[in-house]
């Protein structure tokens, strides 16, 4: 990204890794790391998305040690509270403390069948409970072959969005996740990640406003690792990581929280 108003965030979705003892090492390591190093956490978000049997554990130490760090989870309920076993509310989200909450994330699409209008009642729920929904969309390779990737992602990020408020919309934050660059090592170019990433960008200007499309912080995910964060990061359009496999490895999460520190070549 280049200078503007928005902070950067990064983002570690542990998906289902870690169990709640491994979680308190994990993050405790991750802190100690970005403490050392003086990371400015002003300057540079960082944030954690635990399975949900974690959370309570990643909000006991963040509070207890005063931690920077922000933490969310990777689902939520459309329902409020009731007979819906296996479902977690935003209410219950929100007294853990949770800043972030994920909607509709290509695994959950994949695997749960979650489509648009699901995301959609997923980001009202959070945002309602004064979570910020981080709305995830993007193409599978069909899609790209296709040359249709941006089309169809900028579909899913109207259907994501349809009916929400401005001012809701603003606190949104939008993950592009080129599908066959997750969990593959195969990393879209920055300049894929730019094009999608300006396209959204420039759909909220068209269909909400200019002042809400320059708040709206849009995230590249795919195989993101210390090495690549810097060229994507210097997108203009690009505001962030969302990371899965290398939020595991205290190190390199470190390493893309610092990318802009390892720029300026200050220690690693
Ligand atoms: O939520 C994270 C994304 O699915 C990216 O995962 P990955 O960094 O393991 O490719």
């Amino acid at each position: 990204m280049t200078d503007s108003a928005r902070t950067p965030l990064m983002a570690g979705n542990w998906k289902m890794n870690l169990n709640h003892v491994e979680a308190v090492h994990l993050l405790q390591k991750l802190s100690w790391t970005l403490q050392d190093k003086k990371h400015d956490f002003e300057r540079v978000e960082v944030a954690v998305l635990p399975p949900f049997t974690d959370i309570r554990s990643v909000q006991t130490l963040v509070d207890g040690d005063r931690m920077k760090i922000k933490y969310g989870a990777q689902d939520v309920s459309v329902h409020d509270s009731g007979a819906y076993t296996g479902e977690i509310s935003a209410a219950m989200l929100t007294k853990l403390g949770c800043s972030y909450v994920l909607a509709g994330h290509s695994e959950r699409r994949q695997y749960h069948d979650e489509g648009d209008a699901l995301v959609n009642a997923k980001a009202t729920k959070a945002l309602a409970a004064g979570l910020v929904p981080i709305v995830c969309v993007g193409e599978g390779l069909d899609i790209r072959k296709a040359g249709e990737h941006v089309e169809y992602t900028l579909a899913q990020v109207d259907g994501a969005l349809a009916g929400l408020k401005q001012d809701d919309i603003r606190k949104v934050v939008i993950a592009y996740e080129p599908v066959w660059a997750i969990g593959t090592g195969e990393v879209a170019t920055p300049e894929d990640a730019q094009e999608v990433c300006a396209a959204i960008r420039s759909r909220l200007e068209e269909t909400i406003s200019p002042s809400v499309a320059d708040s709206v912080r849009i995230l590249y995910g795919g195989s993101v690792k210390m090495s690549s964060a810097g060229g994507i990061m210097a997108q203009p359009d690009v505001d962030g990581c969302l990371v899965g496999g290398a939020s595991l490895q205290v190190d390199e999460f470190a390493g893309i929280c610092r990318y802009l520190d390892l720029q300026l070549g200050y220690s690693s």
